[in-house]
């Protein structure tokens, strides 16, 4: 298996006479470098200028590759740059117009004087916005800075460059025009004030990466408010391609969901979406485990939304630690931290376990310790098989809302989301390391829209059949 890689460039100066490329390459690979590829950025008599792109599995290498160059003969190293921030350069995305303005007659036309009279055609219909602006097809992607991948509360700034990558992977997997916007408040009021004040101009809110519990009373009022599709992506989008990976690693290992015991380790924002998920799709044995052990109706809790989890779960009400109410478990999830699953965890469980390790960027166990114990291991990393990632799902399920004007997005739109993230991988072609497609297949976000739509037309959610359904 392999590990995630860093990649830089390095501009040599090289002294023909004395210069070995020989030499360079030796010393790139022996300190933990892979050269991908050479530039010849300029030539002359007695030197040459290259630049070398090369990867690495972690900066220290980085650090050594440039130190161990320095000492051979005839190299100068011009400058390095980070392929990563390079590509962040003035930011990832930008405004590109529909219409062309080369000249005044185009400029009135699309902008004053004529715009005035589309305006005033919304005004007296604001149906029309939908028509003649960009809402139809424009989602924001909002965020606090709270509770940013695995990196935690950073500044609202900070943070922006996830959220430009999500409007990236918006529009190249599902043509949705999707903006940015970090707030510089946590203040759940104030956020909820600001979202709603953007209604004009969005048909779908993506809330993303905002802490628990705020992330809960964020959503939930919105959704209360707004006739707008609202989404918390790392409750929804991840508890959906979850299911849908948890669907298929059962019909691998021929359990059905219904009696199967399954462990969700953190009933923090993931795990209690992830929870509810499970219920909606016939689970019956599910029970929570956090900080304070096994989740049970018999204690009362102070976190916001543990009562009502633990009403609803651990029908038997197993009391303990982790390592207590594995045994017999079919199904570990953890959204929670790094480490905390071992393998006498995993020994303990039924025939053929189930483990998801979905913990970023460090998960619960490691895959290569899990292996020999577990019939089906997934991650949340891009860099093993079976990857749990929100991507395989926010940009089909707003595609689809979208386009049926659906007013918001229900438990049947996920469930159908889930279902069709599954059923993009044929029984035949299921694998312990291929229970869930790649983002990149490109049957996903169609399947995703279609399931959708039917669901939403079926619950009365949506306001208009679209053209190809
Ligand atoms: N793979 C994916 O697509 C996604 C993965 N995640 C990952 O899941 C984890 C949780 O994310 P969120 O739910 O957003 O965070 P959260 O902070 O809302 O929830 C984490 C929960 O884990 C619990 N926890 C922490 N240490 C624990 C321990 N030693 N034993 C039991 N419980 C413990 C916390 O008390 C909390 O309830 C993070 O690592 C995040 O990166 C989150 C969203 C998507
Ligand atoms: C994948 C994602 O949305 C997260 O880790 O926050
Ligand atoms: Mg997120």
């Amino acid at each position: 298996m392999s590990k995630a890689s860093m990649s830089f460039i390095l501009r040599l100066k090289l002294d023909k006479q004395t210069a070995s490329f020989g030499k360079i390459a030796t010393v790139i690979s022996s300190s933990g470098g892979d050269l991908v590829a050479i530039d010849v950025i300029k030539e002359n008599k007695q030197t040459t200028l290259r630049d070398l792109s090369i990867n690495v599995d972690q900066k220290d290498a980085q650090n050594l590759i440039i130190n161990e160059l320095r000492k051979l003969e005839g190299i100068s190293i011009q400058h390095t740059t980070d392929r990563t921030f390079l590509a962040h350069s003035g930011g990832k995305i930008h405004v590109v117009p529909k219409v062309k303005i080369d000249n005044r007659d185009d400029m009135s036309r699309v902008y004053t004087p004529e715009v005035a009279r589309v305006c005033e055609a919304i005004d007296q219909d604001v149906e029309r916005a939908h028509e003649y602006t960009i809402k139809k097809n424009a989602v924001a992607v909002i965020s606090d800075g709270t509770a940013v991948l695995g990196l935690g509360k950073i500044k609202p700034e900070a943070a922006m460059p996830v959220m430009e990558g999500k409007a990236m992977l918006f529009k190249q997997f599902a043509d949705i025009d999707a903006y940015p916007i970090c707030l510089d408040t946590q203040d759940p009021e104030e956020i909820i004030t600001i979202v709603k004040a953007l209604r004009p101009t969005f048909g779908g809110i993506n809330l993303e990466d905002i802490a628990s519990p705020n992330c809960f009373s964020i959503e939930q009022r919105l959704k209360q408010e707004l006739n707008i599709p609202v989404f918390h992506d790392d409750q929804h989008g991840t508890a959906i391609v979850a299911l849908a990976g948890l669907l298929n690693a059962l019909t691998l290992v021929s359990k059905p969901i219904e009696t199967c015991k399954i462990i969700v380790c953190g009933i923090g924002a993931a795990g209690m979406a992830i929870t509810n998920m499970l219920l909606k799709a016939g689970a019956t044995n599910v029970i929570g485990v956090d900080v304070e052990g096994a989740l049970h109706c018999r204690k009362k809790y102070e976190r916001p939304g543990w009562n009502e989890f633990a009403n609803k779960t651990n029908p038997n009400n197993e009391e303990g630690e982790l390592c207590e109410v594995i045994k017999d478990a079919d199904v570990f999830i953890g959204v929670s931290a790094p480490g905390l699953l071992t393998q006498s965890d995993i020994k303990q469980m039924a025939k053929s376990p189930i483990v998801f390790a979905l913990a970023n960027p460090n998960p619960e166990i490691q895959p290569e310790e899990a292996k020999p114990y577990a019939a089906v291991i997934a991650t949340g990393r891009s860099d093993y098989p079976n990857q749990v990632n929100n991507v395989l799902c926010f940009p089909g399920i707003f595609r689809g809302a979208l386009d049926c004007r659906a007013k918001e997005i229900n438990d049947e739109m996920k469930l159908a989301a889930a279902k069709a993230i599954a059923s993009t991988i044929q029984e035949d072609e299921l694998d312990a390391e291929y229970i869930i497609p790649s983002v990149f297949n490109r049957e996903v976000v169609p399947s995703i829209r279609q399931a959708v739509i039917n669901a939403a037309i079926t619950t009365g959610v949506a306001q208009i059949e679209p053209d190809s359904h």
